[in-house]
């Protein structure tokens, strides 16, 4: 089961407050961007990656593609003001495909097996998403005084890759930019259509870097993830 994936990468990082790109933050001796776009490199059932940069950056990523040889990234293309904006303009340069997948550049940590079961879903039911059971207790506040507390047992954090037959996420798009509904995901563009779309729990480890607090978690999550790779000796499992 092949797909196309679109990865958003043209924010700037403004909660991380890094003085630049977050993208370019580097773990372990490497841009963030460049641990995200690994993932896909890797995986055998990606058939190319459109990257989606802000236009002062183009030549930086295009720089960073050489340096790293990710030979899947096909296309780079300008994104724009808004996340949703960004991601129309990658699926835009997707090519014939019947499957697209959208994964947010600032998400290092998704695993293939994740990624898999989110494909044959989506092959199944023509859209789903990956996301995690809500582990807070969440309320609804006017000012600092509480007004609701919600139901927890049915809600759940969304993450990406989110994956969909090309021609369902692509029509979504295209409603949203004529009627200018801005979803923070592109599933709730989908669900605008009526469309049914599917949930796959997904991995906790699979966050999105967006503020400082996040680093220290990526790191901790490297270091782990090389424990499980070398042991006490230093050789490779
Ligand atoms: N106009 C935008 C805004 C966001 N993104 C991308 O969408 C992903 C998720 O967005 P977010 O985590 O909010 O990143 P930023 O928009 O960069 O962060 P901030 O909102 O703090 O500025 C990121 O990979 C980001 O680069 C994008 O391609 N185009
Ligand atoms: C798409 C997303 O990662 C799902 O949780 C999230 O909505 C992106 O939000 P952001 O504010 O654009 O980072």
């Amino acid at each position: 089961m092949e797909y196309s994936m679109v990865i958003p990468a043209a924010g700037q990082g403004k909660r991380m407050n890094a003085g630049k790109n977050k993208q370019w933050i580097e773990l372990k001796g490497k841009p963030l961007i460049a641990h995200t776009l690994s993932v896909f490199e890797e995986d055998p059932w990606c058939r190319e990656i459109i990257l989606v940069v802000n236009e002062a950056e183009q030549h930086q990523f295009h720089e960073a593609v050489d340096r790293f040889s990710f030979q899947k990234v096909t296309k780079i293309v300008r994104g724009g003001a808004e996340r949703q904006h960004s991601v129309f303009e990658g699926l835009k340069a997707v090519a014939e495909t019947d499957l697209a997948l959208i994964h947010d550049g600032a998400r290092p940590f998704v695993q293939q097996d994740s990624i898999h079961k989110l494909v044959v879903k989506a092959n199944e039911t023509g859209a789903a998403i990956l996301a995690v059971p809500l582990k807070d207790t969440v309320k609804k506040a006017k000012g600092e005084t509480v007004t609701e507390t919600i139901d927890r047992a049915s809600l759940w954090a969304v993450q990406t890759p989110q994956a969909f037959r090309l021609p369902v996420v692509l029509q979504a798009h295209q409603i949203a930019a004529e009627s200018g509904y801005l979803g923070t995901d592109d599933a709730s563009l989908v669900e605008q259509t009526g469309y049914p779309v599917s949930i796959i729990e997904g991995d906790y480890l699979n966050i999105k870097l967006t503020t400082v607090h996040d680093l220290i978690f990526a790191n901790a999550i490297l270091e782990q993830r090389e424990r499980e790779t070398y042991d006490s000796s230093g050789t490779r499992l």
